[in-house]
């Protein structure tokens, strides 16, 4: 599988401090503690749900090009992924985590690295710590299988590679259905040659004393074409929504998966299809998992808005740039990484892109 590269984050090695084990906390410590905000787990005035899109309807295409343009996130189900291996994933996620941290953190991810274990990489933009930890998984699963269970290793990593291939599968076929969505059916507009590049992340929110005053998962964009997300049968993925105030949950629906539009489609379709500013929240009594296959282009591949999409009317607003690029720009500028691509300001006036991280 073709490799991603990133500029470094901190060295977390070095930070002990940040690998609190919090499924032995009774009380939250103030390293995690967050300024409680009103909407903070969601927005009880609206009734809007997150589409659900069954992908075996004739009109698939339509209503997933609705629900790029105006949600960003919608649920698939009949997308042929069997709920034998989303369960085998879960179960090989939560072996994984309930391993005491000394033995996770033999997998933990370096400094100058991508994969491996640790707190979320967003962290360094916050002034406080999230409750979770994540697993983050390029290629072959066998080196991080080999350091956490040295004997018992082939099970991790079967489950691992079986899913790989199936959600790479999947990912390509949900982007075609959303460039069909925009009028892209040919190969030549889109030059991939071999297929696209991905990471596996696997996030763990144990229970939380204190709810209310904790964060999952910070507010964020992926850096994706698109993400596959799994969640545990605990509800915890909220999204934002153009036009609606406050935060709306994403509820687990049996059997479906979570589409998120991310940053290189909104680049792609030249804005048409914004990215999904999404976070996780915990919750005092469950465990909860999630999954997410990280969808983007081979890692050389130049990504810019597609030429189909681009006149004189409607010029390209993002310079040419690729996965790794962009990576290393989300690690340096985080939520204004879109906006420093951007080559003109909106039509509307406003420089911001619409789905600015509001910190805090
Ligand atoms: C390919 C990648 C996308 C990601 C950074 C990474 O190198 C591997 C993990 C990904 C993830 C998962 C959790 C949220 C996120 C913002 C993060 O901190 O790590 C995403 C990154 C991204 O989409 O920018
Ligand atoms: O846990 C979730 O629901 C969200 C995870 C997520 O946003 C991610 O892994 O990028
Ligand atoms: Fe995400």
């Amino acid at each position: 599988m073709p490799s991603i590269k990133l500029s470094s984050d901190s060295n977390i090695t070095s930070n002990p401090h940040k690998f609190l084990d919090l499924y032995s906390m009774t009380e939250l410590p103030d390293t995690h503690a967050w300024t409680p905000q009103p909407d903070h787990h969601e927005c009880k005035c609206n009734d809007e749900s997150v589409p659900i899109i069954d992908l075996n309807k004739e009109n698939a295409t339509e209503v997933i090009g609705h629900a790029c343009r105006t949600w960003g996130v919608f649920q698939i189900i009949n997308h042929n992924i069997s709920q034998k291996l989303v369960d085998e994933v879960e179960l090989a996620g939560k072996r994984l985590f309930s391993l005491p941290m000394q033995q996770k953190l033999r997998a933990a991810r370096p400094h100058d690295g991508i994969s491996g274990y640790g707190v979320a990489r967003i962290s360094s933009f916050f002034p406080k710590l999230m409750w979770s930890e994540g697993f983050t998984i390029l290629g072959s699963p066998l080196q991080h299988a080999l350091q956490l269970w040295p004997q018992d290793y082939h099970k991790f990593c079967d489950t691992i590679e079986k899913y790989q291939k199936e959600m790479k599968k999947l990912a390509n076929r949900v982007m075609w259905l959303m460039l069909g969505s925009l009028g892209i059916t040919e190969l030549e507009d889109l030059n991939w040659g071999g297929g696209g590049c991905a990471a596996l992340q696997l996030n763990s929110y144990p229970a939380c004393p204190d709810p209310d005053r904790a964060m999952g998962l910070a507010a964020h964009t992926d850096s994706t074409i698109l993400t596959i997300l799994q969640q545990s049968n605990i509800s915890g993925l909220q999204v934002t929504r153009e036009g609606t105030v406050g935060w709306i949950t994403v509820p687990p629906h049996p059997g479906a998966l979570v589409i998120h539009v991310g940053d290189l489609m909104h680049i792609l379709s030249n804005g048409l299809y914004p990215s999904v500013l999404h976070r996780a929240v915990v919750n005092r009594t469950g465990h909860r998992l999630s999954v997410a296959y990280l969808y983007g282009p081979p890692s050389s591949v130049k990504i810019s808005p597609l030429t189909k999409l681009v006149d004189n009317l409607h010029p390209p607003l993002y310079r040419p740039i690729t996965w790794s690029e962009y990576l290393g720009t989300k690690a340096k500028h985080f939520d204004k990484a879109l906006t420093s691509v951007r080559l003109c300001a909106p039509r509307n006036g406003f420089v911001e892109d619409h789905n600015s991280v509001k910190v805090g």
